[in-house]
């Protein structure tokens, strides 16, 4: 989705901590049309955000906006907690992207907000191939009509009916980039071990992932009939798959990997909170 999608979006913006994460989301945002003039950003450094949307280092002399993206650090949250519970006046909508802080800590720090919603966006939003996981403290069915026009162009949305689960779901989607990253570079790394050339593999290993990822989002098939259309019979591609899958090694990694970031969670909840 891209044009103009989001041109008839009304509403003020108010974007709280324009960082990596939240300035990817804006960028896609102006892509498919949102007008730059809704926008304000606040980042520390005051440097001009995505589109030259009205960019400040703090809140002086503003207003609750209708909507506020909450995109701080989580252990950042206690030393802004009290200008954001300002802003965040009975008609503002505030969407954090915040790691791990639940709706409850959230609903505590900004008692006056109209509506709280929880999101987890991921990097590849930027160009509209990204995921924004989403819950709300209710009226989640009204929620998602009205969201899902400003969520839309990131990617796939997906809202979540239980926060218990939100965390494990930050830990697939939004940190699953990175893992995917590190598995890739693993995997080219491991190819120049073996004999290739640096460049050679880092620039095969890109373009053969790439291309995985294409052609699973074109097919119905799931990835175990994928992998094993793949490999043919006693062929080398078995071989290889036989040593991921001995021992279930492969699977006891991701489980570890994605209770650790599951886990992270929770701690950032707590550096979150005010004492
Ligand atoms: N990087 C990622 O892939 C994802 C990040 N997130 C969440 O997004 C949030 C931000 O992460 P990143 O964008 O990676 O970090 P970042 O460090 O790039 O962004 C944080 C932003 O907050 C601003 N900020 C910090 N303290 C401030 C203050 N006192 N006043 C005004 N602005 C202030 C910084 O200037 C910066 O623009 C985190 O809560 C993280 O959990 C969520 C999903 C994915
Ligand atoms: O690493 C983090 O805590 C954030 C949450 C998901 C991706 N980045």
């Amino acid at each position: 989705m891209t044009g103009k999608a989001l041109a008839r979006l009304d509403g003020d913006m108010l974007i709280y901590g324009c960082g990596t994460m939240a300035g990817a989301m804006l960028s896609r945002w102006l892509e498919c049309g949102l007008k730059p003039d809704l926008v304000t950003a606040i980042r520390k450094s005051g440097a001009p955000a995505a589109g030259n949307v009205t960019t400040l280092s703090d809140s002086k002399g503003l207003t609750a906006p209708s909507l506020l993206i909450l995109g701080v650090k989580p252990q950042g949250f206690p030393d802004v907690a009290a200008d954001v519970s300002r802003l965040a006046g009975p008609h503002t909508l505030v969407i954090s992207i915040m790691a791990g802080v639940s709706l409850e800590d959230l609903r505590l720090a900004l008692p006056d907000a109209g509506q709280i919603v929880r999101a987890m966006p991921n990097m590849p939003v930027a160009n509209g191939r990204g995921i924004v996981a989403l819950i709300s403290e209710r009226d989640q069915a009204t929620l998602s009509k009205q969201l899902n026009k400003l969520m839309a162009p990131l990617g796939l949305v997906e809202w979540i009916s239980t926060e218990a689960s939100f965390n494990l779901v930050t830990a697939l989607t939004g940190c699953g980039p990175a893992f995917i990253y590190r598995i890739v570079g693993a995997m080219a790394g491991a190819a120049v071990r073996l004999g290739l050339d640096p460049d050679a593999a880092d620039r095969m290993a890109r373009a053969m992932v790439a291309g995985a990822a294409l052609t699973m989002l074109d097919s119905d098939e799931t990835p175990a009939a994928m992998a094993a259309a793949v490999a043919s019979p006693g062929g080398m591609t078995q071989a290889g798959l036989d040593v991921l899958d001995s021992d279930g090694r492969l699977a006891a990694l991701m489980a570890d990997t994605l209770r650790a970031a599951r886990e992270r969670g929770r701690e950032l909840a707590a550096s979150a909170r005010m004492d």
